[in-house]
């Protein structure tokens, strides 16, 4: 399927193996988004707010060779509607698992393109449930340190999904670029038509 050439505004190696995955062809833009949360703002608007600075603040950086620019942003939310983001310690990565364990939460993905004087964005929510976790199985996983760079402090593609009971939503959301959604925007973009 011909999808346009990008660019990924993003440091996520996550996000390049699954842009990757779909056939995109892409290259990498490196950009600097604050990402802190607004008082009293909620989880999709944030999401949102971020994916399309971070695609904006890759478009505003292009001098020659425009093409449509892909920015992305997701969230770990707890049923209280706290955001957590990328854990900054050890002890708040601790504290992230132990809010996790037993319970389901939402992972917010949202996927941005800016192309000239317009922007696509589309927003995709899971449903992710962890097994009540010990505190031996907690501390096994903060030394592993695979969380460390990721939302919630845990990964979805990696020893964590042996804690995970049940995900409804999107896969590729919850890693960190949702591919179906990414996809319909590429094709609005391009107006490209499946034959
Ligand atoms: C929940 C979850 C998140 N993640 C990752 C995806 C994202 O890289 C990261 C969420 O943080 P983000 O702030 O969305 O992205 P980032 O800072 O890593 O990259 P960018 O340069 O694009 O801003 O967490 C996983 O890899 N697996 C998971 O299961």
């Amino acid at each position: 399927m011909n999808l346009p050439k990008v660019y990924l505004a993003s440091a996520s190696p996550r996000r390049k193996e699954l842009l990757t995955q779909i056939g995109v062809n892409f290259s990498v833009l490196s950009i600097a988004v604050d990402e802190s949360v607004k008082s009293g703002e909620n989880p999709s608007d944030y999401v949102e707010r971020i994916a399309l600075a971070k695609a904006r603040a890759g478009w505003d950086i292009l001098q020659t060779d425009f093409r449509p620019v892909i920015g992305a942003d997701t969230a770990v939310v707890l049923p209280t509607q706290q955001i957590l983001g990328k854990p900054e310690s050890l002890d708040q990565a601790r504290d992230f698992l132990g809010q996790l364990s037993g319970i389901q939460h939402q992972v917010l993905s949202a996927v941005a393109i800016v192309w000239q004087q317009q922007y696509w964005l589309s927003l995709q929510i899971s449903d992710v449930r962890f097994k009540t976790l010990t505190n031996t199985e907690i501390d096994w996983y903060l030394a592993t340190g695979e969380g460390k760079d990721k939302a919630g402090g845990y990964a979805v593609q990696g020893l964590a999904a042996m804690f995970i009971e049940n995900i409804s939503g999107s896969y590729s959301g919850v890693m960190g670029l949702p591919l179906f959604e990414t996809r319909q925007l590429l094709q609005q973009v391009t107006n490209l038509n499946e034959q």
